[in-house]
């Protein structure tokens, strides 16, 4: 027996045409959804631009749950990354308008206004039916992927692929600080990288930029692992990246890298966040004959697809992994890119890592969230060590 709605919507599909029933039906549930959807404050850019884009919105609404694998998260610290700052100006817009249409997270048809942020630290509030391993009340932490509205605002959509439960030994601000950088560190090392940590004891990697978001957690995660690190940082940061647990820290404000790693022995893995000629410098410095591997993040597909287009964007792109893979097969080793991926599972092992003292959180500077626009300018100042933090808690 067919409830009335259900029959309703029947007859509704008979009367007109599949098209027309699809725009109808899409439009019906967005307006049924954000009548329903929880307000909210949020930072939010209007169009592309510089940082005075960026303004409070205090009457947003929180996407409401669509899918039965969503929940809803009420957050209590976000992160701001420098990916954060590229978006606001434009970075990743056409290949990401795709993402985004095919999830339906656009709001009626454009981006605008966008929520930046990705990572979070906060308490789930509401589940969706196929929820199995969360529940309301459940602390957690995760890094969403860059088509969902970002989490520089109160509430947040994700999924149980994106989260996994906070670390118990950590604050919510201390916790917001991870999830990104450590996801993204382990799509390079874990993925892409085919690292196994089981294997790596006593193996050499070189981690270049060792005092910001990602360097300070890919160090620890590699001493995690047993591996002996080098990093690169500027003279101030020796200090906390040895405190990390570096073991072997080049200044390269004072030296010359390239030639201070002439007198090392080479590397089986090499983590490069800068990109760019050092990439194809570094690569020289991968042992040969040992399966080893350089990745670095600057990831050209976003970048290419919003200058060319989305398909020539990702025909450049093969091209130039193509190119990579010739360099690291003439170092003897392999070049690779690696991206950002939301991954709840890596960060189950990482809070495991935290509650065991193994990783520490490094948080720079924390601002409430109403200084949401300070914390944006120092990110964008650069020469961070760690993470900025946006605090959510009323003052
Ligand atoms: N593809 C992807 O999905 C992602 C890519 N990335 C890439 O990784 C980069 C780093 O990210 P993140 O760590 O979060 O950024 P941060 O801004 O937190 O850190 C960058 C760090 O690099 C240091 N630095 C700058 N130049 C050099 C240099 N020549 N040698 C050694 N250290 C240097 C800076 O300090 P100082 O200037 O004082 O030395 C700063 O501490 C991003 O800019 C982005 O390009 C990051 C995340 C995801």
């Amino acid at each position: 027996m067919c409830s009335p709605h259900a029959m309703f919507v029947m007859s509704l599909k008979g009367a007109l045409s599949q098209k027309t029933f699809s725009r109808f039906w899409c439009h019906a549930q967005r307006r049924f959804y954000s009548a329903n959807a929880i307000k909210m404050s949020a930072w939010q850019v209007y169009e592309y631009g510089g940082l005075d884009q960026l303004s409070l919105s205090t009457t947003a609404r929180a996407a409401t749950i669509k899918h039965p694998t969503e929940m809803l998260v009420k957050i209590h610290a976000a992160s701001i990354n420098p990916l954060d700052i590229r978006m606001m100006a434009g970075y990743g817009r056409n290949l990401l308008n795709v993402m985004r249409k095919q999830r339906d997270t656009l709001n009626h048809g454009t981006e605008f206004p966008l929520t930046l942020g990705r990572d979070f630290s906060g308490t789930v509030v509401e589940v969706g039916r196929r929820i199995t391993r969360f529940k309301v009340g459940d602390e957690v932490w995760g890094a969403i992927g860059a088509f969902r509205p970002g989490t520089h605002a109160e509430y947040t959509l994700t999924s149980q692929s994106e989260i996994s439960k906070k670390p118990s030994n950590l604050t919510h601000v201390e916790a917001a600080s991870v999830p990104y950088v450590a996801a993204t560190t382990w799509a390079a090392l874990k993925t892409v990288g085919q690292l196994d940590h089981t294997k790596v004891h006593g193996q050499r990697i070189l981690v270049l930029a060792g005092s910001g978001g990602i360097g300070t957690f890919a160090i620890q995660l590699a001493k995690a692992w047993g591996m002996h690190v080098t990093t690169t940082c500027s003279s101030d940061a020796a200090e906390l990246v040895a405190s990390l647990g570096a073991d072997d820290v080049i200044d390269y404000t004072r030296t010359q890298v390239w030639s201070e790693l002439q007198h090392r022995e080479k590397f089986e893995y090499i983590l490069d966040p800068l990109g760019g000629e050092v990439t194809d410098k570094a690569a020289k410095f991968l042992s040969p004959w040992k399966n080893s591997k350089l990745i670095t993040l600057n990831f050209p597909l976003l970048k290419n697809s919003d200058e060319m287009g989305v398909v020539p964007g990702l025909f450049k792109s093969a091209i130039s992994a193509g190119f990579a893979t010739l360099k690291g097969l003439q170092s003897g080793g392999s070049v690779r890119w690696a991206a950002f991926n939301p991954n709840g599972q890596a960060l189950d092992t990482v809070r495991r890592l935290v509650e065991q003292d193994k990783i520490r959180p490094v948080v720079q500077k924390v601002y409430p969230f109403l200084e949401a626009q300070s914390a944006y300018k120092t990110v964008n100042e650069g020469h961070l060590r760690g993470k900025v933090v946006l605090d959510l808690k009323p003052a």
